[in-house]
């Protein structure tokens, strides 16, 4: 049996949950899958960097409250994130990206992959920063490099929403694709519904891990931005840029106006879509939208997303599922790592390595 080392960068609640899956499912998904899975490095902003190249022991971490956790201690610990020096030096297989989403220009996590990639490693991100900025300059380095570039939890979170599109929608020309794309505004939106105040919802959402780090991206509509562009590259074959998609969020949309829209059938909804043209342009956008009950959208409630791809040859396939949570995100990461053991498993360069091969502290 293989066997693949992961170097966690940020250990925040997404990279928390997939270490608590090793540690308390790792030799179930062994047995699954074919091959072990050891975290051999983590660096987190906050708790420094841990390094040993026999694999952590990840109980005593998970058991560690999240702001409680410093790596300044341990053998192999820094106080430091050593960030750059454990994603290229230390010998993981997979470097697996959770730190927070850049919307702006993407960093640091945007070099976290460079550095990832350039370093011959796989890389697997639910970070949305680099895939929507740059995500098509980061496949042509991994396919250079002969690496696997993954990123199913950038939209939708566990939701196999891109792999759906790219497997299962061969031989369909798609048109557009439109969708509620962020699990906090559509909570949020749910809460405010049912009476909850915006600031009391964006607590809920943040102490439920669906929330980014500063919520203020899922208000206004950025995180949004961010997914609809990975869509419409993905999967319409659009190079669009963050100024090409006009965003608006839900800060503007007031309590009163949420529940009056609902007395009257309505739902707000944020919803993100893109639109390909006969000449081959895509229109993208996000904007809030009062939709009527019988649309399809205006049923998906709380975290839940949903995307609706427009197509030649079955018209509208509807992909619906949980769009934000630490496990369900936790989830999308195993099943990037997954993709990669497919892709690479049968070749011999793959760096997956017997389960009792030596390793060195470094
Ligand atoms: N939570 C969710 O439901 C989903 C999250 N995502 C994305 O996954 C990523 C992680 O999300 P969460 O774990 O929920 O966020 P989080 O805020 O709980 O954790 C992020 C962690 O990264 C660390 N970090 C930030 N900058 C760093 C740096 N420069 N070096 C080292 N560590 C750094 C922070 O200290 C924190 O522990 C984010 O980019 C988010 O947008 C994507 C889909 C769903
Ligand atoms: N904050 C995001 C997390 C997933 O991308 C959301 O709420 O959808």
């Amino acid at each position: 049996m293989g066997r693949y080392d992961l170097a966690l960068i940020g250990f925040g609640g997404v990279n928390r949950a997939l270490a608590e899956l090793i540690s308390q499912s790792g030799e179930r998904l062994a047995k699954e899958l074919g091959f072990a899975l050891r975290v051999v490095a983590i660096t987190d902003l906050r708790a420094g960097s841990l390094v040993d190249t026999d694999g952590i022991d990840l109980a005593p971490l998970l058991a560690a409250g999240p702001g409680k956790l410093s790596f300044a201690g341990p053998a192999g610990g820094s106080a430091d994130p050593r960030n750059e020096w454990v994603i290229r030096e230390v010998p993981a297989d997979i470097v697996v990206e959770a730190t927070f989403t850049n919307p702006t220009d993407g960093e640091p996590a945007l070099s976290h992959v460079r550095w990832a990639l350039e370093s011959g490693k796989h890389v697997c991100t639910t970070n949305k920063g680099p895939v929507a900025l740059a995500g098509r300059a980061l496949k042509q380095l991994a396919a250079e490099r002969g690496v696997s570039f993954e990123f199913e939890g950038s939209v939708l979170s566990g939701t196999p929403i891109l792999r759906t599109a790219e497997r299962m929608f061969a031989g369909l020309e798609i048109t557009g694709v439109q969708g509620i794309m962020n699990g906090t505004s559509n909570y949020i939106l749910g809460r405010l519904e049912e009476g909850v105040g915006l600031p009391a919802a964006i607590a809920e959402a943040q102490e439920l891990g669906f929330a980014e780090a500063d919520p203020t991206a899922d208000i206004e509509g950025h995180d949004v931005q961010l997914k609809v562009m990975i869509l419409a590259n993905e999967v319409l074959g659009a190079d669009l840029r963050r100024e090409d998609v006009f965003c608006e969020g839900i800060s503007a949309i007031t309590p009163d106006e949420v529940r009056d829209a609902a007395s009257k059938g309505l739902r707000w909804k944020l919803v993100g879509s893109a639109t390909r043209h006969e000449d081959g342009s895509v229109d993208a956008r996000v904007a809030p939208l009062a939709l009527p009950a019988q649309h399809p959208l205006a049923g998906i409630s709380g975290p839940v997303n949903a995307v609706a791809f427009h197509t030649d040859l079955l018209g509208t396939v509807t992909v619906c599922g949980p769009g934000a949570g630490r496990i369900e995100t936790a989830y999308a990461l195993l099943s990037d790592i997954i993709a990669i053991h497919r892709r690479h498993a049968a070749d011999d360069t793959a760096p997956t390595r017997p389960v009792l091969q030596e390793t060195h502290r470094v």
